[in-house]
């Protein structure tokens, strides 16, 4: 085994329950291994060879572990080694429901509660604060495989032929990219949480019997780094890559009872999972020469995370009750497979040929220099003749031999430099003159990731697109590529926005309003039938006020979730009033040290006019006085330093608390919104198509269906495959009869129907 050749980290986390049971389940002390115990089956006889127990060894086994400590255990580590130009992968596999998205994403409710993505974000940026003498630059991309087929969750291009073109895995030497797949660059830690929030958004989500809120596809979030030193005028660089994998869970449809739309999916869920489990068949067996990685999008995607250069780490979630026994057996099998997985970690080391080529330039201009002088220094000098041409022969051969060779190298790094870009893997993009999100050129600078370049087009049917935004294209600041575009709005993604996210500082709550942004977090509108019925019979001819509505249905219905949105502004709060309280403080200390700093300038200059004394050693002394100084700037400066790091962090948190904040009262109003228009504005025949069991299920949404509900406006809306629950709510006014009933109210989406668009008017 080579030396640099390493093996996968295999952990274990395991669900908490209450029913925790002891004589099927055992961790062993060494917190590695666990032993399963499974009961014989009498139905199988009485001379029945089944194994009954087994043992997994892996790296560790996360039991009863905090958010915190799983993110200290599997990813600070990583992340360190990917600022150092590493690749690194956490993937989490395990049957639904085990607690992957909860391990990846975290609870969006709570911010102790937030899971690897976040915090390595967190990480990213505080070491971006820290290493002042690099140049760091984070970029990020966001993208799920579902049902076989790649989307892109921060898509944000302008519709077009787009939908014809599906986002691909392709590969080159320099590895596996998803080609069309944006990369958005993040300069600050607000800037990457947005990105995972509006990513978030547009995953695909839903309902069966073991998960109310169930992925129903892959999801890979990847961060890129890139480090060039700010001190040297080197033309060496790192880069790297972190992808965040949160894989569908594997599921038994006899337990989920999915069925439809849902049994669809889970049909290509454990079809790809089982083609990752080939994968890591023949991975681990040494004599395999092929490795079926281009059965599966999902095997393909992860090629380079499975058996190339990337630092590795998979997290089997299991749950521990009795009755899940079977699945975690086969997901702790998976790991311990997983385990004998090799990979070669190396560092991305990367030249910038132009700064190479600037730098050999300016070294044979030095030299040319040098010669000049040199010559002019002969010429004057006495000597007879021939002496100058004696004493400039030598140096004067050997400076143009270097200057000859210096421009051989120049035009062979520039050659080289040609080759690269006529080899990378974006070559189409670049002779079709495409930038990505960022303005790069396609696969300029690294060329690797999962991602290379800008979606040409949309690239998610369905997604949030628009038509009328298209007719902007002149304007649009993506066209422009003034730099990303926030794909939501359609408006430029700032580093910070409070005016978008922030909570009025009034204490003030928002106001219902009629005309906003639907676009939010996909709800659970519906009500069992009687409970429909029995609104349905009680509507009052017509509609109340929707701020008195607002009103009971905080109390009521969405009582759960205004409780959620006062907690979370109550810690907000809490955290802002600390936030300024350490800001307070270390104004303080700034003033106190400037006031120590002074004295002890006086101090100094004092000793300096008296004149010095030295010790035996030649060292200078000084007096208590200006000793006292001396330590108390120190300490002052001990204190200003923790302060400042308690400031980052707690800004982190306000930034993260504001998400959360933001989100809940979006779902707040969605949530209202939805009830009000079914109380009160829907007939009561659309509605009906919306109940379980009708013609729409919750969740996907085959749009066919939707649309030819609409008696005429099937014309108006062309082919469209699925959409996913989130665009449940502009479902429900498509199918409203007479659709035009309800121009008034949601204009903004007719309109953008009219175009074929399921976006959310900016
Ligand atoms: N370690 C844990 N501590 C507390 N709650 C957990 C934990 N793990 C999971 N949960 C809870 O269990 C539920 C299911 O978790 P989650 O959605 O993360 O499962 P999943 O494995 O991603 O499922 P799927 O594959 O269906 O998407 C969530 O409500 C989550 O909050």
């Amino acid at each position: 085994m080579s030396a640099s050749l390493k093996r996968i980290t295999a952990f274990a986390r395991v669900k908490p329950t209450s029913d925790f049971p002891q004589d099927v389940l055992k961790f062993r002390a060494d917190n590695k291994t666990i032993d399963v115990f499974v009961e014989r089956d009498v139905s199988k006889g009485v001379v029945n060879n089944k194994q009954t127990n087994w043992s997994f060894k892996l790296d560790g086994v996360l039991h009863n572990a905090s958010q915190d400590m799983v993110y200290n255990v599997l990813a600070t580590g990583l992340v360190s080694q990917a600022l150092n130009g590493y690749n690194g992968t956490i993937m989490c596999y395990g049957q639904t429901g085990a607690g992957k998205t909860y391990t990846m994403t975290g609870m969006t409710e709570s911010y102790l509660n937030r899971g690897i993505i976040p915090r390595a974000i967190q990480q990213v940026f505080k070491s971006v604060e820290e290493h002042g003498s690099q140049f760091i630059t984070v970029r990020i991309s966001y993208m799920e495989i579902y049902n076989e087929t790649i989307f892109d969750l921060l898509s944000m291009m302008p519709l077009g032929a787009a939908m014809d073109v599906p986002l691909s895995v392709v590969e080159s030497p320099y590895g596996v990219s998803v080609k069309g797949l944006t990369i958005h660059p993040a300069p600050t830690e607000e800037v990457a949480l947005n990105l995972l929030f509006e990513g978030n958004l547009n995953r695909s989500v839903g309902q069966h019997a073991l998960n109310t809120r169930s992925s129903r596809s892959h999801c890979i979030f990847t961060i890129y780094i890139e480090c060039h030193s700010r001190i040297l005028s080197d033309a060496r660089y790192v880069t790297s890559k972190i992808n965040l994998v949160d894989l569908a869970g594997s599921e038994r449809l006899a337990k989920s009872k999915s069925e439809g739309q849902g049994l669809k999916e889970a049909t290509y869920i454990n079809k790809s999972l089982s083609f990752l489990e080939q994968v890591i068949l023949a991975l681990s067996d040494r004599n395999r020469e092929h490795i079926p990685f281009r059965q599966s999008k999902l095997t393909y995607t992860l090629k380079d995370s499975l058996g190339g250069n990337c630092n590795t780490v998979l997290v089997a979630n299991i749950c521990s009750e009795a009755i899940h026994i079977i699945e975690t057996l086969s997901t702790l099998r998976f790991a311990s497979r997983m385990k004998w997985v090799m990979t070669e970690p190396i560092v991305n080391e990367k030249f910038d040929a132009e700064r190479m080529v600037k730098n050999l330039e300016k070294d044979v201009l030095y030299l040319k220099e040098e010669l000049a002088m040199h010559n002019s220094l002969v010429r004057r000098g006495l000597g007879w003749p021939g002496q100058a041409e004696l004493r400039l022969g030598l140096p004067q051969m050997q400076v143009k031999h270097q200057e000859e060779m210096l421009l051989e190298h120049v035009g062979h790094t520039a050659q080289k430099l040609h080759n690269n870009a006529c080899f990378s893997p974006s070559l189409p993009f670049c002779q079709a003159g495409l930038v990505d999100a960022e303005g790069h050129l396609v696969g300029e600078v690294d060329g690797q990731g999962f991602g290379i370049g800008v979606a040409p087009f949309s690239s998610k049917p369905g997604g949030k697109k628009s038509k009328a935004k298209k007719g902007k294209d002149l304007s649009s600041p993506t066209s422009k590529k003034e730099g990303p575009v926030s794909p939501q709005s359609g408006k430029e993604v700032e580093p910070v926005s409070p005016s978008r996210s922030q909570v009025t500082t009034s204490g003030k709550e928002p106001e219902v309003k009629e005309t906003r942004e639907l676009d939010t977090i996909s709800v659970d509108t519906h009500r069992s039938d009687s409970a429909a019925k029995e609104e349905a019979s009680t509507r009052p001819s017509s509609p109340p006020a929707r701020p008195a509505a607002f009103e009971d249905f905080k109390n009521e219905r969405g009582s759960e979730i205004n409780r959620i949105f006062k907690e979370n502004k109550g810690i907000l709060n809490d955290r802002k009033k600390k936030l300024s309280e350490v800001a307070h403080r270390l104004n303080l200390l700034k003033q106190e040290m400037d006031t120590a700093r002074q004295a002890l300038e006086a101090q100094k200059l004092e000793r300096e006019q008296q004149g010095e004394y030295l010790n035996d050693e030649g060292q200078i002394i000084i007096d208590e006085e200006e000793f006292l100084l001396i330590m108390k700037l120190k300490d002052l400066r001990k204190q200003y330093r923790a302060d400042y790091s308690e400031l980052r962090d707690l800004r982190s948190e306000v930034q993260y608390c504001q998400h959360l904040v933001d989100q809940c009262r979006n779902r707040l109003l969605t949530e209202f919104d939805i009830w009000y228009n079914e109380s009160f504005l829907i007939p009561e025949e659309v509605q009906e198509v919306l109940r379980p069991g009708g013609a729409i299920r919750l969740g996907m949404i085959p749009i066919n269906r939707v649309l030819t509900l609409v008696s005429n406006s099937s014309s108006l809306v062309g082919r469209l495959p699925t959409i996913s629950c989130r665009r449940l709510i502009c479902c429900s006014v498509v199918t409203a009869k007479p659709l035009f009933h309800l121009l008034g109210l949601y204009q903004n989406h007719v309109y953008q129907i009219a175009d074929k668009q399921w976006h959310t008017a900016s």
